[in-house]
């Protein structure tokens, strides 16, 4: 296998969330590391979840509390910050490091904030108004993306939900 960036198509992406709702749009970033993982899922022919049934939810927020992780550049969290909470509400806070003093930073070099949500409905929306602001790096929506998510329930069965539209994929 050749690494992402010298292959133009991949067959097929595999990839984990931290939630995916009833139409597969899912939420990642929880380990900050949405922006190389929506490149990734970007270039796949076939983009396929795995995740634990914890993860299985109805609407975006209904399970995951943690908010939408933004990648941002370190210079503009501020302004990016400020903008988000003034356009669409809630709080967006720069996620901070545990083991070390300051923020968290990605393997890109920038910062994260997480965004925590009031109700959204329309998501694509609220991620192309969040693109949009400048020093925004890339979302952990990945919208429109999976064509199926397979959840691993605690007995040892697997449910799997395909994207809407989707017949036949893995
Ligand atoms: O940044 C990392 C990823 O987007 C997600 O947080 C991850 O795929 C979910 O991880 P896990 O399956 O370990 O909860």
């Amino acid at each position: 296998m050749k690494p992402c960036g010298r292959q133009d198509v991949l067959d097929i992406s595999i990839d984990g969330a931290d939630e995916v709702d009833n139409q597969l749009n899912c939420i990642k970033g929880g380990g900050a590391c949405q922006f190389q993982e929506k490149i990734v899922a970007s270039c796949a022919k076939d983009f396929i979840i795995i995740a634990d049934y914890r993860k299985d939810s109805e609407n975006l927020g209904q399970k995951w509390k943690r908010g939408v992780p933004i990648e941002v550049l370190p210079v503009a969290y501020r302004p990016v910050k400020l903008k988000i909470e003034a356009m669409l509400g809630g709080v967006a806070k720069l996620r901070m490091a545990e083991y070390k003093a300051g923020p968290i930073v990605t393997d890109n070099g920038n910062f994260v904030l997480d965004w925590l949500f009031e109700e959204h409905a329309d998501w694509v929306e609220v991620n192309t108004a969040i693109k949009l602001i400048p020093g925004v790096v890339e979302t952990g929506l990945f919208l429109n993306l999976a064509k199926v998510a397979y959840f691993g329930n605690a007995d040892g069965t697997v449910k799997v939900r395909k994207a809407p539209g989707v017949q036949n994929c893995c």
